[in-house]
């Protein structure tokens, strides 16, 4: 059984607060009136609080530290990368919200790696999200650092909150579109990539 930690100074920083969450995810476990000391949990505190450090590694991440290769180049896009998948934490139950990113900017002097894109969707639903939050944050971050003409985000979700518990609706989705630059009032080009991911404007 986990003692509460107590010595900071013996263990680093992320191990204490790992042996912390534990501690305390053991409390939950026994509030809950379970068996603390049968074989399937005894790793179960431990097992949490590692999980809960990957689910939300992206909280040390600066977004905009992941857009860091970008290539001077003329071109004019758009360029579109699509279903880009993610599981994030809705911060309201702490359960998953899981689904695709699609993503589009227009070049105006600078390209980014494309890889970066999905790692940005990556570093931004690690961490306690709403999914609209997410989805502006995906825009915003590419427009500081591009400095694009457009950008745009399409993201589709599905909130285990809503599947799993309360309203029990499984299978339902929820779309949640940000954008800035051209892509905020040129009907046009927001039809052009809605139809390039594979959907057509209702
Ligand atoms: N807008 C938005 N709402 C979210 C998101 N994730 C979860 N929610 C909602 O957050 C709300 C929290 O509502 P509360 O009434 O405080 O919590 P609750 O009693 O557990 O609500 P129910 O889920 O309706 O049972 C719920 O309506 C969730 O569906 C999200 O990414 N965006
Ligand atoms: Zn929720």
């Amino acid at each position: 059984m986990l003692q509460q930690p107590s010595s900071p100074e013996v263990l680093d920083a992320s191990l204490q607060q790992r042996s912390e969450i534990a501690y305390h995810v053991q409390e939950i476990l026994k509030l809950s009136g379970e068996d603390i000391t049968r074989d399937g949990l005894l790793d179960t505190p431990m097992r949490v609080a590692k999980m809960l450090e990957e689910l939300l590694a992206g909280m040390h991440v600066n977004p905009e530290d992941v857009l860091n290769t970008t290539f001077e180049e003329a071109a004019e896009g758009p360029v579109i990368v699509s279903d880009i998948t993610f599981y994030s934490l809705c911060e309201h139950h702490m359960v998953p919200f899981f689904g695709t990113a699609h993503v589009a900017y227009l070049p105006s002097k600078k390209i980014v790696g494309i890889s970066k894109i999905a790692r940005l969707v990556d570093a931004l639903s690690h961490r306690l999200q709403v999914q609209e939050r997410m989805t502006e944050q995906i825009v915003n971050t590419i427009q500081k650092v591009l400095e694009p003409a457009g950008v745009i985000a399409l993201v589709e979700a599905e909130h285990t909150c809503m599947c799993a518990r309360g309203v029990k609706k499984p299978g339902s989705k929820t779309t949640t579109l940000a954008s800035c630059g051209e892509y905020r009032n040129n009907y046009q080009l927001r039809s052009e990539f809605l139809q390039m991911i594979g959907r057509t404007q209702r």
